[in-house]
């Protein structure tokens, strides 16, 4: 079945209909609709199609050299066009990610008030809370809103806090589920929860847009973020709230807070846990063992690296059948302080509300022997994650230590932005003699094999190849909460498309070019695991789940236009 485009009524003409993103086409209204729409005077006279928009669009793109400069530019777009916008960015989706993304976008968002042109997205600041739900209903008011994406800035990728900046990390998240997913992004709403910002940078900075105000904390900060939530959940309950991007402290405590009150998803949490889960699962392939035969350690042991621990703990004990605490024990957690033992805990210098499930209770780690090398060493760990912000932290002689005593040492620098990764992949690579699994947080490219071998393509163990599916999949089924069992669905279908499954000289991972079919599949296995569990919201089978996600998949193509004054005008 193929979707029949729809004629929309529109109310618009004029300046305003070219100024709206949504409905603007530019040089792409056709003669019947520039008359209709008064645009005949407005325009240049040629009629353009979508596919000639591109390649102009294309084009200026690239005559901007940094990549920044393109960010800009493509951001440009986006507030003029969405099909445009969209429509390009799917057709150049491997080059122009990140652009859109990491690693660029984290300049951008560095640079927010500096760069500012215009706003997108919904201010929501400490100082104007009285208003909260007012400013909300003017952005919402009579829209449907499937997904809200929000984030209160405090750790921005890994460049800490950025204040308002981070409104760029909610509309670049929703970007990618607009474009990866299909969600229509007339559904969306990318919210910053401006709390103040403790970056001195920013509060020196008279050009500043944000609340120059230290971070509020405590009560008054779960009293905000509250109203924010209560906000979602009476106007918009059926909606997928998705956390970006919030801080240590907060971002598992909200998870665990709201989960089971509104369909709540942390991507860094859960996103990130998912897609290193199928990384490994991948990995786990290639060397022909089990998830729980691995000892693995975790360097940064935050949000994501927590977040990814438990997920793969989770799925040692659903798919290997072995016990919680046996599977907990698989993991070596380090952070500032080293290890984390109970030693270190009974000194103060692990986080409060660290779990105890992943601290070790060995007696004979010694203080000052419990460095990333020496517990390599010691443990001789097959899998390294880094996830500490903590640039080339994995030094030659961790590398060499991973792979003197493991045949296919599983090495993954996830920290983004990519000047951030704790070992480049070529560097990991080659020290190992081209043993080793490499999968990083932001692209890379190829590396040379020894003995003319292939190149290794390192795979991109990015939330952003799994979460737009996992958040259709849930919107797709209406699902009242994302549940464990219907990521662990997704997990694995985004798993059973690893290229390394057929080839063990291949990616761990899909290419994220293909993003899009592999978030279509993730989508139906979640939205059929909703089903089979009673989570969805639905009263259709799992049998009409696959046609349902592509009638429900948005496209970017122009669709006809007709005037009515009764029609739609926002
Ligand atoms: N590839 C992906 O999909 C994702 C990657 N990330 C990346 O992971 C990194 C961490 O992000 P979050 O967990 O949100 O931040 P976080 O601040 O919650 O965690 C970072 C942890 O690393 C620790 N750390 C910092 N310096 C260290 C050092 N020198 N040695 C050992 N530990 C150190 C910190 O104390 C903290 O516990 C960021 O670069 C982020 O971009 C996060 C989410 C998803
Ligand atoms: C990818 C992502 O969510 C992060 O680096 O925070
Ligand atoms: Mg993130």
């Amino acid at each position: 079945m193929t979707k029949t485009p729809r004629t929309l009524k529109l109310a618009l003409r004029g300046e305003a209909l070219l100024e709206h993103p949504q409905y603007n086409k530019g040089t792409a209204f056709s003669a019947r609709e520039r008359n209709e729409f008064g645009l005949v005077g407005r325009l240049p006279v040629k009629v353009n199609t979508l596919d000639h928009q591109c390649e102009r669009a294309y084009q200026q793109l690239k005559t901007a050299e940094k990549p920044i400069q393109q960010n800009e530019f493509l951001q440009s777009v986006k507030v003029q066009n969405w099909v445009l916008y969209y429509s390009l960015l799917g057709r150049h989706l491997r080059e122009l990610m990140p652009i859109i993304y990491t690693p660029t976008e984290a300049e951008a968002i560095a640079n927010y008030s500096r760069s500012f042109r215009r706003p997108e997205g919904l201010f929501l600041t400490f100082c104007n809370a009285d208003s909260m739900e007012a400013d909300y209903l003017e952005q919402t008011r009579g829209r449907t809103i499937d997904l809200i994406v929000c984030s209160d800035a405090e750790a921005i990728l890994g460049i800490g806090d950025q204040g308002v900046g981070g409104i760029g990390i909610s509309t670049a998240k929703s970007a990618v589920y607009t474009l990866v997913a299909g969600i229509d992004p007339a559904n969306t709403l990318c919210v910053v929860l401006d709390v103040g910002t403790n970056n001195k940078s920013l509060l020196d900075d008279p050009l500043y847009i944000g609340w120059p105000h230290a971070r509020v904390r405590g009560a008054e900060y779960d009293a905000f973020v509250d109203k924010f939530v209560q906000l979602v959940r009476k106007h918009h309950p059926h909606s997928l709230l998705h956390f970006e991007d919030f801080g240590v402290d907060n971002a598992q405590r909200l998870l665990e807070l709201y989960r089971d009150k509104h369909a709540v998803f942390n991507d860094d949490v859960q996103g990130t846990g998912a897609v290193t889960l199928a990384t490994l699962m991948s990995a786990v392939g290639v060397t022909k063992s089990k998830l729980s035969d691995q000892r693995i350690i975790v360097y940064g042991a935050g949000t994501a690296g927590l977040g990814i621990a438990a997920q793969i703990r989770d799925a040692m004990v659903v798919m290997d059948g072995v016990r919680k605490e046996d599977a907990s024990g698989k993991f070596y957690m380090i952070d500032k302080f080293g290890l984390l033992t109970k030693g270190l805990k009974q000194a103060g210098k692990t986080r409060q509300n660290f779990p105890d499930d992943f601290i070790r209770t060995e007696d004979d780690w010694t203080e000052g022997q419990t460095s990333l090398l020496d517990v390599v060493k010691r443990v001789k760990a097959t899998v390294l994650i880094g996830t500490s912000t903590h640039a080339g932290a994995f030094t030659r002689e961790v590398v060499e230590a991973m792979a003197a005593h493991c045949d296919r040492p599983v090495i993954l620098p996830l920290s983004n932005p990519s000047k951030l990764v704790e070992v480049h992949p070529k560097d990991a690579n080659d020290w190992t003699g081209g043993k080793a699994l490499i999968a990083t947080g932001s692209p890379f490219e190829p590396v040379k094999m020894p003995n003319g071998k292939k190149d290794y393509v390192i795979a991109e163990c990015n939330n952003a190849l799994i979460y737009p599916g996992l958040g259709f999949g849930c919107i797709l089924s209406k699902s009242r909460s994302l549940t464990d069992t219907m990521l662990i669905a997704g997990t694995r279908a985004l798993a059973s498309l690893s290229p390394a499954l057929k080839d063990p000289d291949d990616s761990l991972l899909p290419d994220f070019g293909d993003a899009p079919d592999v978030n279509f599949h993730v989508a139906v296995a979640v939205a059929e695991q909703a089903i089979e569990e009673g989570s969805a919201g639905v009263e259709w089978g799992k049998d009409e789940v696959k046609e349902r996600a592509r009638q429900a998949r948005w496209e970017p193509v122009y669709q006809e236009y007709v005037y009515d004054v009764e029609g739609l005008r926002d």
